[in-house]
């Protein structure tokens, strides 16, 4: 029982209105942290999901077997959730979602999915800002109740650094009366340049949200094939299937239990809002699609045909050229999600995806000979070429407006689990640095006690099978104050991440061949359009000699049909009255007249 008083989410403070409806203990046990755990309630569900896992042949991760965190984690998910839903709760929130006040607010307002028809609609004027919208437009309003709003879109970023720049400044203003007058109207004109419509209220709401019980829809069984079960997390159990229609195949993540109503649906929202924003990198998982289905939240997205890092690294640890490739990897993947404003903040060997294909591609095999077909015979026999990739995306969150649930902690820095949220970006970092010293062979990794924190202080181990510069790397990225460690960008400068020296030759010879390939087709595509520019002069040259032995007359006619092309768009544009339209269309022949003369 105290373990749910401990994270449950009830929250003591006056602001929190549920402590009215976690009043039995079976509610309480409905509201459980964020951390993704449908599949487990304390007392039993673990050994239903090792049955699952046995039944499947996989195994359990470390996270859902039996565990003592830190004690920060649990104390930090009493404020980490979204107010427990109820059916009230829920009502309320739709009946909200049905009176939309503004076309734009400061937290759900985006120009993106505001369709055309909506934009164009007579009075309604957008722009880049948000605005007052009438409360009776009623294509607004069939926009807000038929569409969520993504709070990961730069849009919607954009305008939670406008409200958190209103909100601090209001705030300031407050509590600094004394503030000096000069300062006081510079910060006030920097308020104003966020806001021209000073009579904008501020609007203190989550952004709305569509209740997913009233969006199932069945396409599961309508559009895949079902082949396996290939692995269950926290969250879901994961299929891969095969798309009736493209004959494709993806995996698809299926929330354990039933979400929508639940607690758990901003959770999975979440997920899918940050792989909608973020699935177009070759480093992360792609996203194609997601829906409800009987109150399950399904996410279909790229199969990963090498599956985990953690299941690869159960197998054999990975050497120092395959690291090298793995840190280049996935630190291009954290680049693209921090460079989107971004955190993943859950990045572990868990999840981090794997895809093979064969090193050589088969079209380059009749290709012209360029000299390198030594390397490609050298590799051809076995190599893939594998890459890493980020997925998971469940616990992403913005760094201007974080709401941080604390991945697995065996991979997160002290600061996060100490609540200081100044330094996301480098959270990840860490959590890379952990991940590479686990897949060299460091591993497994501290939960908590001594050795947890001895990793937190920098006093772990070199590991003897990578280099010195290896090493100090993971050290520096795993340093104890945040802001020594490097960012995503500027780990690229590291010498361990010499773009050449960390391709492996199989990686070298297979862009070899993509190049290849592109010259192929630029070689194709030069050689087709000189035909046409051959073909084109060809055409060219009679027409001009005809042009020369044309009558003057003809030529004449030409110029002057010419000028009246260049004049009529004017006229058309310009609204002008009748007798200005006349004295146009006078000075027009006088003007074709003059040219007239002056060609003669
Ligand atoms: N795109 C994919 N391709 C191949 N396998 C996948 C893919 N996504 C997930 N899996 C498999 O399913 C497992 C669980 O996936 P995922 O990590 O997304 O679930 P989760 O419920 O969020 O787990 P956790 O919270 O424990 O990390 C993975 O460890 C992996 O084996
Ligand atoms: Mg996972």
């Amino acid at each position: 029982m105290d373990v749910y008083t401990e994270s449950s989410g009830v929250d003591t403070s006056p602001d929190m209105n549920s402590s009215v409806e976690i009043s039995s203990p079976d509610r309480m046990k409905a509201v459980l942290p964020r951390k993704l755990t449908f599949g487990l309630s304390p007392e039993g569900d673990t050994n239903d999901i090792s049955k699952q896992y046995n039944a499947a042949n996989l195994v359990l991760s470390p996270r859902k077997q039996p565990s003592i965190s830190p004690p920060y984690r649990r104390v930090r998910a009493l404020r980490l959730f979204d107010t427990p839903a109820t059916p009230k709760t829920i009502m309320q929130k739709s009946t909200a979602a049905k009176c939309p006040k503004f076309l734009y607010n400061h937290e759900n307002a985006n120009l993106d999915f505001v369709p055309a028809m909506v934009r164009e609609a007579p009075g309604n004027v957008l722009c880049d800002r948000p605005r007052c919208f009438p409360l009776h437009n009623q294509a607004f309003d069939n926009v807000m109740n038929a569409a969520n709003i993504n709070p990961f879109t730069p849009n919607s970023l954009l305008m939670q650094n406008k409200k958190r720049s209103r909100t601090q400044l209001g705030r300031e203003n407050l509590h600094n009366n004394s503030l000096p007058t000069n300062a006081f109207r510079e910060r006030q004109q920097n308020f104003a340049k966020y806001s021209d419509d000073e009579d904008l209220p501020e609007v203190h709401q989550a952004p709305k949200r569509l209740a997913l019980q009233d969006s199932n829809i069945s396409r599961y069984a309508k559009e895949f094939v079902e082949i396996s079960l290939i692995g269950v997390g926290e969250f879901g159990l994961v299929y891969q299937c095969l798309n009736r229609l493209d004959g494709c195949v993806y995996a698809i993540k299926k929330s354990i239990k039933p979400v929508a109503g639940s607690s758990f649906e901003k959770t999975a929202l979440n997920e899918v809002w940050a792989h909608a924003v973020l699935g177009k990198h070759d480093n992360v998982v792609r996203y194609y699609s997601a829906w409800a289905e009987d109150n399950h939240m399904l996410i279909q997205n790229e199969y990963c045909n090498g599956g985990s890092l953690q299941a690869f690294i159960q197998k054999r640890f990975l050497v120092e050229s395959e690291l090298r490739t793995l840190l280049l990897h996935i630190a291009e993947g954290l680049k693209y999600i921090h460079s989107n404003g971004l955190v993943h903040m859950d990045l572990k060997s868990g999840n981090i995806f794997l895809t093979k294909v064969p090193a050589r591609p088969a079209s380059t095999t009749d290709s012209y000979d360029d000299g390198f077909e030594d390397v490609y015979d050298e590799v051809e026999s076995a190599e893939y070429i594998i890459t890493y990739k980020i997925g998971d995306l469940g616990h992403v969150t913005s760094v201007k407006d974080p709401q941080v649930e604390e991945g697995d902690c065996r991979y997160l820095p002290k600061e996060i689990l100490q609540e200081d949220f100044k330094h996301l970006f480098k959270a990840d970092i860490f959590s890379l640095g952990m991940t590479l010293y686990e897949a060299a062979g460091g591993g497994p990794l501290p939960k908590n006690g001594p050795e947890w924190h001895k990793f937190r202080e920098g006093d772990f181990p070199d590991l003897p099978n990578l280099s010195k510069d290896f090493n100090s790397l993971i050290k520096l990225m795993t340093h104890p104050d945040p802001e020594c460690r490097p960012s995503s960008t500027s780990i690229f400068n590291h010498a361990i991440l010499n773009p050449i020296e960390s391709k492996t030759k199989a990686q070298l010879s297979h862009e070899l061949a993509v190049e290849r390939q592109k010259n192929e087709l630029l070689l194709r595509k030069l050689k087709e359009a000189k035909k046409i520019l051959k073909s084109y002069e060809q055409s060219k040259t009679p027409v001009t000699k005809r042009l020369k032995h044309q009558s003057p007359t003809v030529s004449d006619r030409q110029l002057r049909s010419y000028t009246r092309k260049t004049q009529r768009p004017v006229l058309s544009r310009s609204r002008r009255g009748l007798r200005d339209k006349n004295k146009n269309v006078i000075d027009d022949r006088v003007f074709s007249y003059s040219i007239h003369q002056t060609h003669e």
